[in-house]
């Protein structure tokens, strides 16, 4: 599992583990984890030229002693101070070293091949000042292929949501963060402007607490995944029923079937749309009509007739997938008629979400995390938030992230075999949240293989489900 805790988290184990060590000695093994890192990016130190941007706090502090450690093996490493009052031992290692300081925003005569984002780590306030923005710019401007490496976060983000409320703010391909991922490096929009996120271990784990943001890796997916015994047969597998596609969005209900149908369970059923059912049965002739099921998936690609589908669902006290026009129907907090509670996973992208919370679109991108929350809350159900980090929220306030995808699968129809996936997760007799966050895995694992760094379309997405899970097992 990949956790990400908050600053204040972050600090109360750093301060519990620093009480057992001589003072200095975790900047040291931060700062030797980045210059590690900048040497791997650089393939050597020797005539590479480094440019440290440096804030006020021991961000800049770990910056400068790993410029220091540049400097030893070689590198022509300049600072930039973009403080009065840099890290002082910092900057007396880093001048030992040979390293070279300056101040002011003004543009260097040759581009440096790696600048070391030391602007402010987690104690900073989100946004970039002026001058901090024109070191930046004159540095690295966009385009020029100089490589951005951020020191713990990149500088300007807010850590602890992953929001990025003031446009400034540093742009990353690497960053290297220490003890622990941060919520900034999960959670959209602020883990994308990470790059690709290295952890440096500094002893930090014994100390922390329960993650506040967490995210699957394959190891946690394959222990989660339902399978057959010896003793299984298909009943004893689950059934899922699938209420989706209709006369207008024939290709939803194939594609959510499609989903379902990745042998996770032992049997799919379709109900719906004579037109689709036809055809989803030249498709999956392995697929059934009306009958029992363990769980439900309703209303990818339905019409008008959505909120009677998600009534019939509900009323079937099994847990269900409730998707795309079905969302439109749904009452809050999630409940059976009688009240009774429902085990549910509601899909939204942002737009949905938004509706479902009456905010704007913009307000649910600009804040994922406490929007998927607030639904899930409000919703008293498991919220998976579709996106580029899916965010699936709990109502009791955990949440996972999603880090398997790939862009390729921002394509139509990907949303309804991911519904119809979570919907076998279900029957199969995983818990919503479980089965929310593992669908969403093999989903964007799915998604990444079939791509292979080229375009897919949601068909072939599905496709590639079980090999996704035969590789997990094996
Ligand atoms: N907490 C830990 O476990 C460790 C922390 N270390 C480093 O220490 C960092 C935290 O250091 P600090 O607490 O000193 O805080 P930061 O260095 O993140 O930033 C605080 C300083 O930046 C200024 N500042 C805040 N927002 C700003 C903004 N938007 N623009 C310009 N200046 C701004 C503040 O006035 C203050 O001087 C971590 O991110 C990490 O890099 C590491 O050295 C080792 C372990
Ligand atoms: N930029 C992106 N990177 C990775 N995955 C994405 C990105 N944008 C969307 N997705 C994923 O693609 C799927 C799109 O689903 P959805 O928006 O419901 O489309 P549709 O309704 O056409 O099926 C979701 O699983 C979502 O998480
Ligand atoms: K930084």
């Amino acid at each position: 599992m990949r956790a990400a805790h908050t600053e204040a988290q972050v600090r109360a184990a750093e301060e519990a583990l620093m009480a057992g060590l001589p003072p200095g000695a975790l900047m040291q093994r931060a700062a030797s984890g980045l210059a590690h890192a900048v040497l791997a990016l650089l393939d050597g130190a020797y005539g590479r030229r480094v440019t440290l941007l440096v804030g006020g706090g021991d961000n800049g502090g770990d910056a400068l002693f790993a410029g220091a450690l540049l400097a030893r093996r070689g590198a022509a490493v300049d600072a930039v101070l973009l403080t009065e009052s840099p890290h002082e031992a910092g900057l007396a290692a880093l001048r030992a070293a040979g390293g070279r300081v300056r101040r002011g925003t003004a543009a260097p005569r040759e581009l440096p091949d790696l600048v070391v984002d030391g602007i402010v780590g987690i104690g900073g306030r989100p946004g970039l000042r002026d001058d901090t923005v024109a070191a930046l710019e004159a540095h690295a401007p966009a385009g020029s292929g100089v490589t951005v490496v951020a020191v713990d976060v990149p500088s300007g983000v807010e850590v602890d949501t992953g929001r990025t409320p003031e446009d400034a703010h540093v742009r990353a391909d690497v960053t290297v963060t220490f003890g622990t991922h941060k919520v900034a490096h999960l959670v959209d929009p602020a883990a994308r402007a990470c790059g690709v996120v290295q952890l440096v271990d500094i002893g930090l784990a014994p100390h922390l607490p329960a993650p506040a943001v967490e995210a699957l890796q394959a190891a946690d997916v394959a222990a989660l995944l339902p399978r057959p015994t010896p003793a299984s047969h298909k009943y004893s597998r689950g059934v899922v029923g699938v209420r989706a596609g209709s006369g207008r969005y024939p290709g939803a209900g194939l594609l959510a079937v499609a989903g379902a149908a990745s042998g996770l369970v032992g049997m799919v059923r379709y109900v719906g749309d004579p037109t689709v059912l036809d055809r989803v049965r030249e498709a999956h002739p392995e697929v059934v009509g009306v009958g029992r099921v363990q769980a439900w998936t309703v209303g990818s690609g339905g019409d008008n007739r959505a909120g009677a589908a998600l009534r019939a669902a509900l009323a079937d006290e099994v847990p269900l997938v409730v998707d795309a026009e079905a969302l439109r129907h749904l009452d809050a907090p999630v409940r059976r008629e009688g009240g009774e509670p429902v085990p549910a996973v509601l899909t939204p992208h942002a737009g949905e979400l938004a509706a479902l919370l009456d905010v704007e679109r913009a307000e649910v991108e600009a804040d994922q995390l406490a929007s998927a929350r607030r639904a899930a809350e409000r919703y008293d159900a498991v919220v998976l938030l579709k996106g580029s980090h899916s965010v699936v929220a709990h109502p009791d306030g955990r949440v996972r992230v999603n880090t398997s995808s790939t862009p390729w699968l921002a394509t139509a129809g990907a949303g309804d075999v991911l519904a119809g996936l979570i919907g076998a997760l279900l029957a199969g007799g995983l818990a919503p949240y479980d089965a929310a966050s593992v669908g969403a895995w093999l989903h964007g694992a799915a998604a990444t293989y079939a791509s292979q760094g080229g375009p897919v379309v949601a068909t072939q997405v599905a496709a590639a489900i079980p090999e996704v899970v035969r590789d997990l097992l094996t």
